[in-house]
């Protein structure tokens, strides 16, 4: 077993084997912790991009972040280390590889397959959002496949803290710099938005406000011009949930508890997810 963060990990401590992967900023690859033969997956990050691309603050944030949670379906952030020209991760590996190449393959998933990662991803959302984090980048690339098929949300370099709303409530917002009162601005709902995208894309192959020019997705997510397909036939149930999740109304789009009580729900996803 991994022991917790507190151990100073150093590279001697690995096996390192095959490349799983190349990243913005580096490989990862599987790697064997020699004392306990646990398998991980290992981000190895340089030094020199990470001050490049100015998101040192941003990797620290979520190493902190994703180190403390413990859920089924969050990727497992185990510990990290660092050297001269490196910094690394020590990930649970994620022995199914990536949605995106998954939901490439079949096109579109079946009801009970979507529904089942939909009610997976909603609980890690509740957990999430009771530790007030939010994700913010919930999309098929930051989803990872267990040994068991299940569903692990990775990637939490665009996750923040939210403020305790009594902070951000009485205290004035004018002594505040833009990006904070722009993390004031949206809170957790946006996730559920994200999950909605995500579940029409499971269902339909492509996301809903797909366009060829970012422009136009842009003037179709704020118009929330969303329109279901013909083909594939999918349920009526199906279509409410989505509807319900993609309001432009943040406060009024479908709690995360009600999701999991939705008759598509309830009816199609597998309860052990
Ligand atoms: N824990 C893991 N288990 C298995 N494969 C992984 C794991 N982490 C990453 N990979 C593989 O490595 C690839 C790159 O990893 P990742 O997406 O984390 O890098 P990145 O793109 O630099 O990160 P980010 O998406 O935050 O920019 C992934 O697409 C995936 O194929
Ligand atoms: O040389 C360092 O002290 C260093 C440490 C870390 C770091 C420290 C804790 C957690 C984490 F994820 C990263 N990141 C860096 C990124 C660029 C350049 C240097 C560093
Ligand atoms: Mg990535």
């Amino acid at each position: 077993k991994v022991s917790t963060v507190e151990k100073r990990w150093t590279l001697n401590d690995f096996d390192i084997g095959k490349p799983l992967g190349r990243g913005k900023f580096g490989h990862v690859y599987l790697a064997r912790e020699k004392k306990s033969n646990h398998i991980v997956a290992l981000k190895v990050l340089f030094k020199s991009q990470l001050k490049q691309s100015q998101v040192e603050h941003q990797l620290r944030r979520e190493v902190e972040i994703q180190s403390h949670l413990r859920h089924p379906n969050i990727l497992r952030l185990y510990g990290y280390f660092y050297d001269q020209t490196r910094v690394y991760l020590i990930l649970e590996y994620a022995a199914k590889g990536e949605l995106y190449k998954e939901l490439q393959k079949c096109k579109y998933f079946s009801e009970r397959r979507a529904a089942t990662y939909i009610a997976s991803l909603a609980r890690a959302l509740i957990y999430l959002h009771g530790k007030h984090v939010i994700h913010r980048d919930i999309k098929p690339e930051n989803l990872l496949i267990g040994v068991q098929g299940e569903l692990k949300i990775a990637d939490f370099g665009w996750s923040v803290h939210t403020f305790n709303r009594r902070r951000t409530m009485c205290g004035t917002l004018d002594y505040l710099p833009p990006e904070m009162v722009e993390s004031v601005e949206h809170d957790a709902s946006v996730d559920i938005w994200s999950l909605g995208i995500l579940c029409y894309e499971f269902l339909y192959g492509v996301p809903p406000f797909e366009a060829k020019e970012h422009s136009d997705t842009y003037r179709r997510i704020i118009k929330v011009d969303l329109k279901f397909p013909p083909k594939p036939l999918v349920a009526s149930a199906a279509k409410d949930l989505i509807s319900q999740m993609l309001v432009k109304e943040s406060s009024r789009r479908l709690p995360l508890h009600k999701l999991l009580e939705h008759p598509w729900i309830v009816q199609n996803a597998d309860p052990s997810g």
